[in-house]
């Protein structure tokens, strides 16, 4: 008998990629807190705490549903084991929020799990996971939706300095992690600017309080007799590239624009929803920005971006001091000039060739103006150098192509985005393209029909036919 407490974790966490970085890092502030502790020893797979009834933080943080001590008697005089248990408990709920749920039964509370199940789960500590081992083309690169899985979320609204809100990072967030995801409060396409004001008003009306309040607290560029046209325009998202249909969101719109991004928005048509990932290694305290506007130099991108959205850009890329803003622009009008080439359906039909060593060429300028993190322009410059080895029946080098740009693409959009699956797809079914010789069986070849043993020079070149 006597009287336990402690904490749960609840609901207890996925085995996600943002679970397992959470979980890290808390391991992480534990180990240093207790760094010359003698009664806190780090075992094989779990922290043991020599205190009370000596309770363990596993290293596999989906099997933790509980940390706890009786607390009563001689084993506190002992061991001081509400001390630690108060420390774990705050350094927990620093990382995890209202995740944990504290309990005393000397207060009358209790946990939420039963016994049996807390027991269950601390014998699996002794037994690390099994690690899973999967072909580069399953591999989901990355976790899920970190608020889904954790309830916390991976930023913070805060004040930017020039630019009204933001959003900002609250941990260091890997490359390809999804920030958010986030329905539209509602969507409008195409109409004249007469009919726009009257249009949102009858929306808006039909919106929740809470949706109206979200929608009227989003920041105007515009304002003047028009203040509902001006918070749409300052803040609608095309649903999709191209798409004449937009969205407005209530969190995604603080996000704030750079022309050199380190998160890419995207539109998940199947789940109806709009998606931000991470496409550099975000640390801790950083802005979270996307594109608005992709567009070519600098001074064309500050024309549109004034015209389309209200605004003067001031991000990284356009206050670059003149001589690398000279070289950036450059690089840039490299970009639409090859983008342009390789679009170009009658050299695709009769010089493939070139049109690879285009994509070839293209690839190396988005390396070098975007820092190796253009993401959806790669995965996008990979799908057209697909489709002009599937043209011509050439499945080998389609097949690589597919996977590259399956690769690129699960870094900006996710692995369930409809784009992602197409491109994965194709990978091991290149010849299900809709265009699959369509201009010449010139290039037959089958997908397995690969070089060996080349370094990775040799193997890009064979790729892009650069040889010739
Ligand atoms: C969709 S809102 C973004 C959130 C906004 N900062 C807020 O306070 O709600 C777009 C507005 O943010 C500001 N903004 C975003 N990116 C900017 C940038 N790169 N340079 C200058 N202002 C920017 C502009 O006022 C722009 O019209």
């Amino acid at each position: 008998m006597g009287i336990d407490a402690g904490f749960d974790m609840v609901p207890p966490l996925s085995k996600g990629a943002t679970d397992r970085l959470s979980w890290g890092q808390f391991i992480d502030h534990i180990k240093e807190h207790y760094k010359d502790d003698n009664q806190v020893e780090i075992k094989p797979n779990y922290i043991l705490f020599k205190a009370g009834e000596h309770p363990k933080l596993p290293f596999e943080g989906h099997k933790l549903l509980r940390f706890s001590s009786k607390v009563s008697g001689s084993i506190d005089a002992d061991t001081n084991i509400e001390s630690y248990i108060d420390t774990v408990r705050r350094i927990a709920q620093t990382q995890f929020g209202s995740r944990i749920r504290c309990w005393n039964e000397g207060a009358d509370q209790y946990g939420t799990y039963k016994w049996d199940e807390v027991n269950e789960s601390l014998r699996s500590y002794e037994e690390p996971d099994d690690v899973e081992t999967l072909t580069s083309i399953g591999q989901p690169l990355i976790g899920n939706d970190p608020i889904q899985e954790t309830g916390a979320a991976l930023f913070e609204i805060k004040h930017i300095p020039g630019n009204g809100r933001g959003l900002v990072a609250r941990f260091d967030i890997p490359k390809g992690t999804q920030i958010i995801c986030e329905k539209p409060l509602f969507t409008a396409g195409p109409m004249p600017p007469s009919e726009l004001e009257g249009f949102l008003a009858t929306k808006l009306k039909g919106l929740p309080k809470e949706s109206q309040r979200q929608f009227l607290s989003l920041h105007n560029n515009f304002p003047g007799k028009k203040p509902f046209s001006g918070i749409f325009k300052t803040n609608a998202l095309p649903c999709g590239f191209g798409s004449l249909i937009s969205g407005v969101y209530p969190t995604i719109c603080s996000i704030n624009h750079s022309c050199m991004p380190n998160a890419h928005k995207s539109w998940n048509s199947l789940e109806e929803h709009e998606t931000i990932h991470a496409v550099r290694s975000i640390k801790s305290g950083v802005e979270i920005i996307t594109s608005y506007y992709r567009g070519g130099t600098s001074s064309e991108r500050q024309a549109e971006l004034k015209e389309k959205f209200g605004f003067s850009c001031t991000c990284s890329g356009c206050t670059l001091p003149p001589s690398s803003l000279q070289a950036s622009d450059n690089r840039r009008t490299r970009i639409r000039n090859l983008d342009k080439a390789v679009g170009d359906g009658v050299r695709m039909m009769n010089n493939p060739q070139e049109s690879l060593k285009d994509c070839y060429s293209l690839l190396q300028v988005l390396e070098e103006e975007f820092e190796g993190c253009a993401q959806a322009l790669t995965a996008r410059t990979y799908y057209d150098a697909f489709q002009i080895c599937i043209m011509h029946g050439d499945q080998a080098r389609a097949s690589v192509f597919a996977e590259r740009a399956y690769k690129a693409r699960v870094i900006c959009e996710g692995e369930d985005s409809p784009n992602t699956q197409r491109a994965k797809s194709l990978v091991l079914k290149p010849e299900l393209h809709n265009n699959f010789e369509a201009y010449s069986k010139m290039r037959k070849s089958t997908r397995i029909m690969l070089p060996q043993g080349l370094d990775t020079t040799e193997f890009n070149k064979w790729l892009f036919k650069l040889e010739n």
